[in-house]
């Protein structure tokens, strides 16, 4: 199956999207945007910026070709018994939003309560570039991260905080520099228990 027509988490790509067009065609598109900025795309400098940006766009949107169920798929049942909060603070993350194709840039934190095993640490920072690297509204990550935890690990109990500032909100529009959009969700145990919300929050630094 096409990678962009196959489902992604919680959320399938519709059958109505488009074929992928070739890199022939993407980088004549940036020579157009080149274009449409006001700059010449024939002039030195930019000549190879079109095969550039197709290859930072590989970066960019690698989400597309990963899955959160493959990232998630090996949890560990040798941990003494440990049943308690797991909780990774501060991972960073560079997402683009989906209205105007400009970064949001900043951090999550994730936390989760055991059931059956435990997920290597570097596979919740995985997991949040697998949604982030994709076209994105920060709700939406934060809705798709918590999703796949739920999916594929069955925890008691989830938490994710995200906190970004979005370039399209900075660098054009309203230009509200250093504005900060914070994303929860909770489910589980976090959802049902204020106290375990309070420790989430506490063990984040924002209590
Ligand atoms: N809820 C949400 N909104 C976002 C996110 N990223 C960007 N936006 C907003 O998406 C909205 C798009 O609004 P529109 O009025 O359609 O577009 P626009 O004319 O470019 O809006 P301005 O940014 O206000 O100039 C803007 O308010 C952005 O701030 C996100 O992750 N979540
Ligand atoms: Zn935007």
């Amino acid at each position: 199956m096409d990678a962009r027509t196959k489902p992604i988490g919680a959320t399938p790509v519709t059958a109505t999207a488009l074929p992928r067009p070739t890199r022939e065609e993407a980088e004549a598109a940036v020579r157009t945007l080149i274009a449409w900025a006001g700059d010449d795309p024939t002039r030195e400098g930019l000549l190879e910026t079109p095969a550039r940006v197709a290859k930072a766009y590989g970066e960019f949107y690698s989400g597309y070709e990963q899955d959160a169920g493959v990232v998630l798929s090996k949890t560990f049942k040798e941990v003494g018994g440990y049943d308690d909060i797991v909780l990774v603070r501060d991972i960073p993350f560079n997402s683009h939003c989906e209205h105007h194709m400009v970064p949001f840039v900043g951090k999550a934190h994730i936390a989760y309560l055991p059931h059956d095993g435990v997920v290597g640490l570097s596979k919740l920072a995985r997991l949040v570039e697998v949604f982030a690297r994709r076209l994105q509204t920060q709700e939406n990550l934060t809705a798709q991260i918590i999703d796949a935890i739920n999916e594929h690990l069955g925890p008691r109990g989830a938490a994710v905080m995200l906190e970004a500032e979005h370039m399209c909100m900075s660098m054009r529009g309203v230009r509200a520099h250093g504005a900060a959009t914070i994303t929860h969700r909770f489910t589980g145990v976090f959802a049902e228990d204020r106290v375990e919300q309070d420790r989430f929050f506490g063990l984040i630094g924002k209590r």
